[in-house]
């Protein structure tokens, strides 16, 4: 599982240390020259000769960049910095003008031709510019004039330099994952101590690229903020049947799902939750279910998990009733819930946190508005972490709300973002498959979950894993249907239990 610490507790972390004299920036600046130097050799075959260049900011993020371009200096980069403040961090720039290391100053405004011609000849680009001091707002002043010709750079198909974030992409919310202004991309970002929030939390996550984390002997003591769980994860949490249990104790979960115009929602929903594992589904509808699924059991009986939502329209007033009664047995009898799409709009007012919620970004803006928060899609999308929240914080529910990094979150500070489905997942009927894979975790751990009011989250954010992983499987590095993810999770998932995965 991927840990990360929000910005107040790496510099609590930070603070003993240096007040014993421990050399973090040197620590911090070696780490990185290491890992810059490494990819340099992978680029290009060698380091020597290279020409590296530095956006340097204002404070100790510039002076990690500084010292690590003197380290290259020394490795026989060509290293140039760009500062963009009036006095960047002292030390930092005296050791790259020993080590060699040009400096060029970058005024306000239109770039000067030798900053260009930086730039333009540049192997690799260190972003200095701000780490885990930015203050919200993205970047400002000079290094913003950076921004925008970087990306240029980077979209010279094979041709620009590779661009390394220091710490964080400059300029990104550290605790919120936001970007409120202009950010760099990168192929790689190389923290220190530990990650944050923003190195998962969308949509900074999209500007991280490859995550290293170089240890400059942090003790990072308390609860960490955001975790990401990884394939190793999933034995621990996974409904595995044990050689006795029958179909009811592996779970059965009960669907209520499309509708005249929607029933491919129902067929997929089911798909879902049968490719992972059930004991059994029950449909609840009038969808060609049982002819899609032999398997499946039409009508009412036990269950231990709902799917409650896919397809089901507005006006389907039958199937809307069957969806409020799951969500109200919730409250009562403590069944987990899943609610997507057409149930949506369907919650009391507050719910335990085993209704687990499952909108999209549009959704959640509908539901969060509905409560008196004028909230658009495009707020949802600058800000999935803190609307997850607000969403969660007004209905009690476990919220996971789906994108192109899927953001978790459940009570007592139960909070995951997962990328691991392809771009090519956002397509018709996805979320309905994966509403039947969390509908069939929770079914397969409905006990468990009575017990701990966080496992729903946990679970939520595994069947997000498994869910993008199968869509990787089903057709790598191209376009996948949402059946065919669905065919996917069988072999998905033994292979995340039988260790043959990565
Ligand atoms: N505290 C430590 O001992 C360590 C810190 N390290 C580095 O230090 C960084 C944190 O350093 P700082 O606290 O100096 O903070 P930063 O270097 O992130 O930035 C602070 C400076 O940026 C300015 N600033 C803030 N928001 C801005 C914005 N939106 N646009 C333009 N300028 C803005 C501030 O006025 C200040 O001058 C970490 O990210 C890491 O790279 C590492 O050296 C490891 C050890
Ligand atoms: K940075």
């Amino acid at each position: 599982m991927l840990l990360t610490w929000d910005a107040a507790a790496v510099r609590a972390a930070e603070e003993p240390l240096l007040r014993d004299g421990a050399p973090l920036m040197a620590r911090a600046a070696t780490g990185l020259a290491h890992h810059v130097a490494r990819l340099l050799r992978g680029a290009r075959g060698a380091v020597r000769g290279a020409h590296a260049v530095l956006l340097v900011g204002g404070g100790n993020n510039g002076g990690d960049t500084l010292h690590a371009g003197a380290l290259l200096a020394r490795r026989g980069v060509r290293v140039t910095a760009l500062t963009t403040v009036a006095h960047p961090h002292a030390e930092g720039l005296a050791a790259l003008r020993t080590a060699g290391g040009r400096v060029l100053p970058v005024p306000d405004g239109d770039l000067p031709a030798p900053v260009r011609d930086a730039l333009d000849g540049a192997d690799v680009v260190l972003d200095g510019l701000l780490g885990l001091g930015a203050r919200r707002g993205g970047v400002r002043g000079p290094g913003a004039g950076l921004v925008a010709p970087l990306a240029d750079l980077r979209g010279r198909a094979g041709a620009g330099p590779l661009v390394v974030a220091v710490d964080l992409p400059s300029g990104v919310g550290v605790d919120d994952g936001t970007c409120a202004g202009p950010v760099p991309v990168a192929d790689v970002t190389v923290t220190f101590g530990a990650p944050q929030p923003a190195h998962v939390l969308p949509p900074a996550a999209g500007a991280v690229g490859d995550l290293v984390v170089v240890d400059i002997g942090l003790d990072l003591a308390g609860p960490p903020a955001v975790a990401r769980l990884e394939a190793a994860d999933v034995v621990d949490l996974w409904p595995v049947p044990s050689a006795s249990g029958h179909k009811y104790v592996r779970g059965v979960v009960g669907v209520v799902a499309g509708s005249a115009a929607y029933p491919g929602a129902a067929v997929l929903a089911t798909s879902g939750a049968l490719r992972a594992g059930v004991g059994m589904v029950r449909y609840l509808g009038d969808a060609p279910v049982v002819a899609a699924h032999p398997e499946v059991v039409a009508g009412p009986g036990r269950v231990q998990a709902w799917v409650v939502g896919p397809g089901v329209g507005p006006d389907d007033d039958v199937q809307r009733s069957r969806a409020r009664d799951a969500v109200a047995r919730a409250g009562s009898h403590g069944e987990p819930v899943v609610v997507d799409a057409g149930a949506l709009d369907l919650l009391p007012p507050h719910v335990p946190p085993h209704v687990v919620l499952t909108p999209h970004a549009g959704e959640l803006a509908t539901l969060l508005t509905a409560r008196g928060a004028a909230v658009s899609r495009a707020d949802v999308e600058a800000s999935p972490w803190e609307h997850a929240r607000r969403a969660h914080e007004a209905t009690g529910a476990t919220v996971l709300l789906k994108g192109p990094v899927t953001v978790v979150v459940g009570p007592h500070g139960a909070a995951y973002a997962q990328a691991d489905g392809p771009p090519w997942l956002a397509t018709a009927g996805a979320g309905d498959v994966l509403a039947g894979v969390l509908g069939a975790v929770l079914a397969g751990r409905a006990a468990d979950v009575a017990a701990d009011p966080t496992l729903p989250a946990a679970l939520a954010a595994l069947a997000a894993l498994v869910h993008g992983r199968a869509a990787h499987a089903a057709n790598p590095g191209g376009p996948v249907t949402a059946s065919a993810v669905a065919d996917a999770v069988p072999a998905t998932v033994a292979a995340l239990l039988g260790g043959t995965a990565r």
